[in-house]
């Protein structure tokens, strides 16, 4: 099967579990991936066949922004399920790294894969 994917889509948001968290924005860095079938846009060349990159970035940096959150699972499971709903996919891969929240570490993160049922 096909895929559009995002790498690295920043979103400064609050997010973080410490009361000192809840008064700033940090940056979360976005890999997502949905599967789909190319073959009909590619073959009428035809940007509503397929799957918008440019939307997809738009909307999920608009859910993850409405509302602080806690932890970064929630923000991954949220972006799951939001990208099942609302695009033609039936699978998606979703990660997220919060890089600086461990000082020693390059980045950490979380990384789910979720289907339609
Ligand atoms: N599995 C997780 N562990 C931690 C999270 C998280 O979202 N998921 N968050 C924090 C704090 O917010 C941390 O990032 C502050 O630096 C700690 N552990």
């Amino acid at each position: 099967m096909d895929i559009v994917f995002i790498k690295q889509l920043q979103v400064d948001t609050v997010i973080g579990v410490y009361d000192w968290e809840k008064t700033i924005q940090q940056p979360l860095f976005l890999d997502l991936s949905l599967t789909n079938d190319q073959r009909s846009a590619a073959a009428a060349d035809d940007i509503k066949l397929t799957l918008d990159y440019a939307v997809i970035a738009e909307k999920v940096t608009q859910l993850i922004t409405a509302q602080p959150i806690e932890l970064i699972e929630t923000v991954a499971e949220r972006v799951a399920q939001m990208l099942l709903a609302e695009f033609a996919t039936n699978k998606v891969e979703v990660t997220v790294t919060k890089p600086g929240a461990v000082p020693k570490a390059q980045t950490v993160g979380v990384h789910i894969v979720r289907s339609r049922n």
